[in-house]
């Protein structure tokens, strides 16, 4: 194999963007963003709010249309996860995550049997029968990590899936989403606001500027993990990145 080839190999990302731009009317969203997720990482994208952070994720997701520039995902499947659970209410937990194995036409037992292991692997065994409104906000998100999962994406879509949780209940959350990314080989963008949140979970941090948003930073995250967020090498790389973040706005507000 030949050098070019092997550098071919290793740069296959399985999301490349490049020099995209999103405008929705007069009003410019994204400016020119390039950006390659590789095969396996965990990246997030981070910024101040309304810099199109969930727009790039829709764009992903193929919910929206870009503007300009161009988007592949290789026509891999990809699953969101938001903020809100949004759990249907009538159906029990079990029935929340067969939904999307139902649509993709699995059998009746086939279905029970993974639902039961994805509700395992969310560490929710024993919880199937019960209804949304009967868990807390963090089962909720449990449930709705183990219908993403169910989905059998090859890209995990994240905006914010934390960001209404305590602050003990998201950190349990990081530790199971840092478990699953890494026994399921998963491949994950997770947009926050949080830049602690962000150093802990990712490989990279994108950073992206004000509106219009562009990608004016992104950081290798090399920490060993599994981290803490309270460790001193996350807040020190947070808090050289809240620095960053905080020149941003402030000169975006000038
Ligand atoms: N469907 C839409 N129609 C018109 N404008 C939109 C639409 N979606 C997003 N926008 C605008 O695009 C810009 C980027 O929005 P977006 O929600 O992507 O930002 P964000 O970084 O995710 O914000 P936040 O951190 O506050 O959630 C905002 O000015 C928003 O008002």
């Amino acid at each position: 194999m030949s050098l070019l080839e092997r550098q071919d190999v290793r740069t296959d990302p399985l999301v490349r963007l490049e020099s995209v731009s999103k405008s929705y009317g007069d009003l410019l969203a994204l400016d020119r963003v390039s950006l390659a997720v590789q095969r396996g990482e965990f990246v997030c994208l981070l910024g101040a709010s309304g810099c199109g952070k969930s727009t790039l994720l829709s764009l992903v997701a193929g919910l929206d249309q870009i503007s300009g520039g161009t988007l592949d995902i290789g026509g891999r499947k990809v699953s969101l996860m938001f903020q809100e659970a949004a759990l249907f209410p009538w159906l029990s937990v079990r029935g929340n995550v067969e939904l999307p194995l139902r649509l993709q036409g699995v059998s009746r037992s086939e279905r029970r049997q993974r639902a039961e292991e994805l509700l395992g692997i969310v560490r929710l065994s024993g919880f199937s029968d019960k209804r949304p409104h009967e868990l807390s906000g963090g089962m909720r998100q449990r449930v709705a990590l183990a219908r993403a999962l169910a989905q059998n994406a090859d890209i995990l879509l994240m905006d914010e899936p934390f960001g209404a949780l305590d602050a003990m209940t998201r950190d349990i959350l990081h530790d199971e989403l840092e478990r699953i990314w890494r026994e399921q080989s998963l491949t994950v963008l997770f947009v926050t606001h949080n830049v602690r949140e962000a150093v802990r979970l990712g490989d990279r941090v994108i950073l992206l500027s004000s509106r219009p948003g562009r990608v004016i930073e992104d950081y290798a995250i090399t920490h060993e993990r599994p981290r803490r967020i309270d460790s001193p090498e996350v807040s020190a790389q947070a808090g050289e990145i809240t620095d960053r973040l905080r020149a941003e706005v402030a000169r975006h507000a000038q």
